[in-house]
């Protein structure tokens, strides 16, 4: 059903409320060739979309959120992208927020065009938010910070990503690290637009901070709760963080923090109830933790 932007809760209002009532786990959605050949499905257009939307059938009612990560719908080309907006659309249908792992960033003008494709309304491709790439500058992301302003949208800005390699970049500087201007600059935005944030809600200016950075908050001197927003934690399952982890590395922040695991619950498919069940363990997990 479209919603219009003016009866639209903002973006971390709606994530809050739904991590309330579901729990703080995100699910991935990323179409891997092996994932298909694993469900018996073929590597093409038609096999993509009976992945996708067998995940968002399986967990929108389990999930706080489902992420496909475009990347994987994209290299089948434009009838890829089509599945993308048909996966993005069943899970509005289906009552579940959607986050459009596309890591877009670029000069402003440029992210204009960007902002209109994945958070603007009438897009095919607009979703409830959308993952940023910061390293132009953060304030290069302007076009996307105030159109997902303006239409009760989200964004999750890169700060600590899961991968290994991440750090060479990101905690450059030390006590003054380049991850550091991130979570600053966030919780200057989100600042801003405090006065539209519910009781007990979120900002719609989340981070990307991995489960598998380890001790890198305390050795960098960084506090996510100044950050008033979501944090969108990959890293759980496949790439080996535990519940454990997550409770861990996020310490008081932890209730801001909403989980995300792909290929980990992926591979519980291709049947509804495998899915399922893989998603209400891991959930469980984290609600445990
Ligand atoms: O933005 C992301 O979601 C992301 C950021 C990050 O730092 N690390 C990371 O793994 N991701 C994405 O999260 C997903 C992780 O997938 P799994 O390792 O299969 O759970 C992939 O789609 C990645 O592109």
């Amino acid at each position: 059903m479209p919603e219009s932007a003016a009866a639209r809760q903002p973006f971390g209002s709606r994530l809050a409320a739904a991590m309330a009532a579901r729990g703080p786990l995100c699910v991935g959605i990323d179409p891997h060739p092996a994932l298909l050949a694993d469900w018996g499905l073929n590597d093409d257009v038609a096999g993509l979309e009976r992945f996708s939307l067998t995940v968002v059938e399986a967990v929108a009612v389990l999930a706080a959120a489902v992420k496909p990560q475009v990347a994987l719908y994209e290299r089948h080309g434009s009838a890829g992208m089509a599945v993308l907006e048909r996966t993005l659309a069943a899970a509005s249908d289906a009552g579940v927020l959607s986050i459009a792992d596309a890591k877009r960033g670029d000069i402003g003008s440029t992210m204009a065009a960007y902002a209109d494709a994945w958070l603007r309304d009438g897009s095919a491709l607009a979703a409830d938010s959308v993952t940023l790439s910061p390293y132009l500058g953060f304030e290069s992301l302007r076009p996307a910070l105030d159109l997902a302003a303006e239409y009760g949208r989200g964004v999750f800005v890169l700060a600590l990503t899961s991968n290994p390699e991440g750090k060479s970049v990101q905690h450059v500087g030390g006590s003054e690290s380049v991850a550091r201007r991130i979570v600053e600059a966030a919780a200057d935005e989100n600042r801003r637009y405090a006065g539209t944030v519910g009781p007990g809600g979120l900002g719609s200016v989340g981070l990307v901070v991995g489960a598998t950075i380890g001790v890198a908050l305390t050795e960098l001197g960084l506090d996510l709760n100044a950050v008033h927003g979501p944090i969108l934690a990959p890293g759980l399952g496949a790439q080996g963080a535990t519940p454990a982890d997550l409770r861990a590395t996020f310490g008081d922040a932890y209730p801001a923090v909403l989980a995300t695991s792909s290929r980990g619950i992926l591979a519980a498919g291709p049947t509804i109830s495998g899915l399922r069940s893989a998603t209400e363990a891991t959930r469980d997990g984290l609600l445990q933790a």
